[in-house]
């Protein structure tokens, strides 16, 4: 197995400098690159962050926190990527923006180098396929927030190797996480099965089942569900899952994931949950 030791880390948004903190506390040396220093910026600001909420938890000492903030490097460069030895893509969710991304990854790291992306719904097989070396290329699926979450869907595209497969199983470990074995379909496994579970509870609610207080107290109380599927779903705005239903219904030609129109709706008038201010719930 090819030996790791540093990691680049594309994108410095919510998931990317979530993985490159959690690659560097691992000992990994980390290369964060995004298109301008803002983000990069912001990325790092993000890390500081975490980082010494950690210490103040005590999961961490200072000096570990110190040691992991040494080890990322900032960069706009992608060219400077070629010290490489791992990829990991965060960057935005779309096919174009990631396939122009892994067409440069593939001419810059070294030909051994697995490319990983943590895309939440585009196929691992097609973005592979624009390649030189779809073998070593692979879904990361990683949550948030990724310092804190467990789990890591390692997503097999229809080329991926066994030893990119089981490289990767043993990265995620090293990193602290439960790899958890998926094939490349819509939606993976996390959000093929979440997803529809919001939009059932939605539509309960355009039905005028229950509201959706008594939805979430129903999840919570009854199945033990740290939160209920509507404040879920204003957290993780609803734009996104409305996207996500759509690509449920695209990717299986199955009606069954018809997005719920009251969700439709919501996203029209603009009411995307917490980051709006309003979803299901006033975030005043
Ligand atoms: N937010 C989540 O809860 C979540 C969970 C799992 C997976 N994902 C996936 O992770 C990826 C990133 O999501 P996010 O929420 O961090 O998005 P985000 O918008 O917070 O960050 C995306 C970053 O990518 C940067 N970027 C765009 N093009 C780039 C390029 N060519 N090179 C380098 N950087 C580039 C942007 O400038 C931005 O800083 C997406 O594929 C998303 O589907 C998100």
């Amino acid at each position: 197995m090819p030996e790791i030791k540093t990691i680049a880390v594309l994108g410095a948004g919510t998931m990317g400098n979530g993985i490159a903190h959690v690659c560097a506390r691992s000992g990994f040396l980390v290369l964060l690159c995004d298109v301008e220093q803002g983000f990069l910026n912001r990325g790092l600001a993000a890390i500081e962050k975490n980082l010494a909420r950690e210490v103040a938890k005590e999961k961490i000492t200072p000096q570990q926190a110190q040691e992991a903030r040494e080890r990322i490097a900032p960069t706009l460069d992608r060219d400077a990527l070629a010290v490489c030895d791992f990829a990991i893509e965060a960057a935005t969710e779309k096919f174009d923006i990631k396939s122009a991304l892994f067409g440069d990854l593939d001419r810059i790291l070294p030909p051994e180098a697995i490319l990983a992306s943590n895309t939440s719904s585009i196929s691992i097989t097609k973005l592979a396929a624009q390649i030189s070396r779809p073998a070593q290329v692979i879904g990361m699926h990683f949550f948030n927030p990724v310092p804190v979450m467990q789990l890591v869907e390692v997503i097999r595209g229809m080329q991926t190797s066994q030893s990119t497969f089981d490289t990767v199983q043993s990265l995620a470990k090293q990193l602290g996480k439960t790899p958890v074995e998926v094939n490349d379909a819509a939606g993976f496994v996390s959000n093929r099965v979440l997803m529809p579970l919001i939009n059932e509870a939605i539509f309960a609610v355009m039905e005028g089942v229950a509201t959706p207080e008594a939805i979430d107290q129903v999840f919570q109380l009854g199945m033990a569900h740290p939160m209920g599927p509507l404040t879920l779903a204003d957290f993780i705005g609803l734009d996104v899952c409305l996207d996500i239903m759509r690509v449920l219904v695209e990717g299986t030609g199955d009606p069954k994931y018809r997005p719920c129109p009251l969700l439709v709706r919501m996203v029209d008038a603009g009411w995307l949950g917490r980051k709006s201010g309003r979803g299901f719930y006033s975030y005043a």
